[in-house]
């Protein structure tokens, strides 16, 4: 059993909440929203986020993040991905050597392309810090549906500590030293559902929406590659299993965003209309600036760029995709003479 807190009382945190406590580990929730927490201490439910999913009575919730921190051994860090390093900025005066943080949120920082886990090591040097990521909603983890995710470290043993805190026989936890290449997987692909999304919104039909994966792959693994990711990770759960689920799913958070867009509303709108993060529109940028850094050809995430923050209408993106170049499937392939 280990002492852990989880950083961030949406519906990812309270999820993996419920999954520590199951595990018979100490669980602390902490929220920077005071009535998150209030509610959350009454409700023993986040009946916003997670409605219908009960917590035990024996979590304990708290705004003071001092009071999460000490004496943990494990720190899970769910905020939103914008609010990571200021997240991880409060954080780092109680982080004391040995305390691990394993990132669970799916970014990219925009101004700095940083990965959530660089910030978090840049923040706060004194923790070992992990990730875990992979083909997992939270409604689904809630009610205990059969889920497979992957904890990442440098060091195997900091993967294999997160692993024995989160594996149950309904969430199986596998590991991996690609920590870059799981962050990479788990941000993009959030760009490609709202793709998918737009298509769904479009009243496009399975054909577009297996392009879009297939395709939408392709471009994530091309930069991950380029940037040094494992390409194995991206035929992996944090590659192509998350970007599945996300493209699929009724839960995804980016696809029913992407489907709003589709169906006219702006990027406002459906922000708004989703009521929870929609982690691919603060990751498109960032993806599209790594594309040209790492002179990569991204040209899914390009339209989608173009539809988020140009105002071009989604049809039209889908129009022009259609209509590159014609070209090979795969440049690498060789033919006859
Ligand atoms: N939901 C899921 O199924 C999964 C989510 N993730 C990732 O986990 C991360 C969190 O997502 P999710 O739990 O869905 O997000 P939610 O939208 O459900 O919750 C976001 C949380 O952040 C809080 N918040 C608001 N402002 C701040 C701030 N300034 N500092 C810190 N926290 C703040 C919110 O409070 P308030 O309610 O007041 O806005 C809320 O508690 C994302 O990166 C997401 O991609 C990964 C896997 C699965
Ligand atoms: O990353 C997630 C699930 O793996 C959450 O994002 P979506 O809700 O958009 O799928």
């Amino acid at each position: 059993m280990a002492k852990t807190a989880v950083i961030g009382a949406g519906s990812w945190g309270t999820a993996l909440s419920l999954v520590l406590h199951t595990n018979g580990n100490d669980v602390t929730v902490w929220s920077i929203v005071e009535q998150e927490v209030q509610m959350l201490r009454e409700k023993h439910e986040h009946v916003d986020k997670l409605p219908g999913v009960k917590l035990p009575e024996d979590i304990t919730f708290t705004t003071d993040l001092k009071e999460a921190i000490e004496g943990k051994d494990y720190l899970i860090l769910a905020v939103p991905s914008v609010f990571t390093r200021s997240t991880a900025k409060s954080m780092a005066p109680f982080v004391k050597k040995g305390q691990v943080i394993v990132c669970v949120a799916k970014g990219i920082e925009e101004n700095t392309l940083m990965t959530l886990s660089d910030i978090v090591e840049q923040e706060i040097p004194a923790a070992d810090v992990a990730v875990m990521c992979g083909p997992s909603h939270a409604e689904e983890v809630g009610i205990g549906l059969p889920t497979t995710v992957v904890a990442g470290a440098r060091k195997k043993s900091v993967a294999e500590g997160v692993q024995d805190i989160f594996m149950n026989e309904v969430f199986r936890v596998y590991t991996s030293p690609d920590v870059l290449g799981m962050e990479l997987g788990g941000s993009l692909k959030n760009v490609i559902a709202l793709a998918a999304g737009m298509a769904d919104g479009l009243g496009y039909g399975d054909n577009t929406k297996a392009a879009l994966i297939t395709r939408g792959i392709s471009e994530i693994s091309r930069l991950a590659i380029k940037m040094g990711a494992n390409a194995e990770t991206l035929s992996g759960l944090t590659g192509i299993g998350d970007l599945i689920v996300t493209c699929e799913s009724k839960h995804s958070r980016n696809r029913k965003a992407g489907m709003l867009m589709g169906q006219g509303y702006t990027m406002k709108q459906a922000m708004d209309e989703v009521k929870m993060v929609v982690e691919g529109v603060y990751s498109a940028k960032a993806a599209i600036a790594l594309a040209r850094k790492y002179e990569v050809a991204m040209p899914i995430i390009e339209e989608i760029n173009h539809v988020l923050f140009d105002d071009k209408p989604a049809k039209d993106a889908v129009r022009e995709l259609m209509l590159r170049d014609r070209r090979e499937e795969h440049s690498s392939l060789e033919w006859e003479e």
